[in-house]
């Protein structure tokens, strides 16, 4: 659906090249919801405003299905830009609509007749759950329900591309939460395409089916969430996902580990899908002659799949501990902890 191919965008910045956006392969699926994620300045919005063709690249392709977005007529643009619609950070709200006024805006400058932009309003305004709002301001909105005006916005025209950027950095948590279910809804309902950028993890685990990392204009990192939660490469990656797993081992339990001797026994084990659920502890215990002290840990759930990691001391003879440790190891991940890198 949207493909991008060795996407570059360069700047002159005080006679210097910034590369904000380089050689950036990705490639979106109809119907999925894709998220960019990344640290201020890596290049997101610049690439963003490459899809909603307020820039051109420098170099490579953007595909949208069969069209290349820097090879599109006059005409061809304004078809595209009908296609593709944007949800902001702030709302971007016209403060002095009403809010049906500003949901029916896009309609009106483009010379939808009158009959038609109120049947359209009316339904995605039910759709985002503000039919009784319509004739309040923005003012006297919550940002919550000001993104959902901004949603209904950007579905009036019936666009099948729906570009995000920080839509929810600007909410509390729980309205965080019911926007990006909102979204899910968007993409369930009217199966559009979704884009995501954000530097939010959380965000991204709730709502994406894959996500791309990107650093200094580059992707250094993209998969499917599963696959980048349960096996991170990238340093940055594990950040980020650190920054919502806690798998950091806390301070105390830390120093504990250290004062019974240096971690030597210490062990994070990590548990992908039905795993999650065996009883792998018990059994070793049963079958071998060692105790096992679970220190830290947590299990999850990732687009429906058990995740976990429990960090975990084996106490025994170190013969035994060894058949131990090759017993879980058949079965699981298993990572040796040091007392001071956690
Ligand atoms: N119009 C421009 N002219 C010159 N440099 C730019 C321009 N737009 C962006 N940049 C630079 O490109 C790099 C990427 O910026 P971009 O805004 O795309 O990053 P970002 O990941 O969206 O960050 P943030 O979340 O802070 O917006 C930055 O170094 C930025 O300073």
């Amino acid at each position: 659906m949207i493909q991008f191919e060795n996407v570059s965008k360069v700047y002159e910045h005080n006679g210097k090249e910034l590369r904000a956006v380089d050689g950036v392969d990705i490639s979106i699926e109809k119907g999925e919801i894709f998220g960019v994620i990344g640290f201020s300045g890596a290049g997101k919005s610049t690439l963003v405003r490459l899809v909603n063709l307020l820039e051109q690249p420098s170099g490579g392709n953007i595909l949208v299905e069969e069209d290349d977005l820097s090879r599109l007529s006059k005409p061809g643009l304004r078809k595209m830009r009908k296609r593709i619609g944007m949800i902001f950070q702030h709302f971007n709200l016209l403060e002095s609509k009403t809010v049906l006024h500003n949901v029916a805006f896009p309609l009106i400058i483009s010379g939808t007749p009158k009959k038609k932009i109120k049947a359209r309003v009316e339904e995605v305004l039910d759709f985002v759950g503000l039919s009784d709002k319509a004739h309040q301001y923005p003012e006297e909105l919550s940002g919550g329900q000001k993104q959902r005006v901004g949603i209904a916005r950007a579905l009036v025209t019936s666009p099948d591309i729906l570009l995000c950027d920080e839509a929810t950095s600007a909410l509390d948590p729980e309205t965080t939460k019911s926007i990006l279910q909102l979204l899910k809804r968007v993409r369930d309902e009217y199966n559009l395409t979704i884009l995501m950028i954000t530097h939010e993890m959380n965000a991204v685990r709730e709502v994406c089916d894959r996500v791309a990392v990107m650093e200094n204009g580059q992707v250094i990192e993209q998969g499917s969430i599963f696959e980048l939660f349960s096996n991170p490469q990238h340093p940055t990656t594990k950040n980020f996902i650190q920054s919502v797993m806690e798998s950091d081992i806390p301070p105390s339990i830390l120093s504990g580990i250290e004062e019974r001797g240096g971690g030597r026994h210490v062990y994070r084990v990590t548990f992908v899908r039905e795993k999650a659920a065996q009883p792998i502890f018990s059994q070793v215990a049963k079958n071998y002659q060692v105790e096992v002290n679970v220190l830290f840990g947590q299990i999850t759930e990732l687009q429906g799949i058990p995740f976990g990691q429990l960090v975990v001391e084996l106490l025994g003879e170190d013969r035994e501990i060894v058949r131990a440790l090759d017993y879980i190891q058949r079965t699981v991940s298993v990572q040796e902890v040091e007392a001071d890198a956690g």
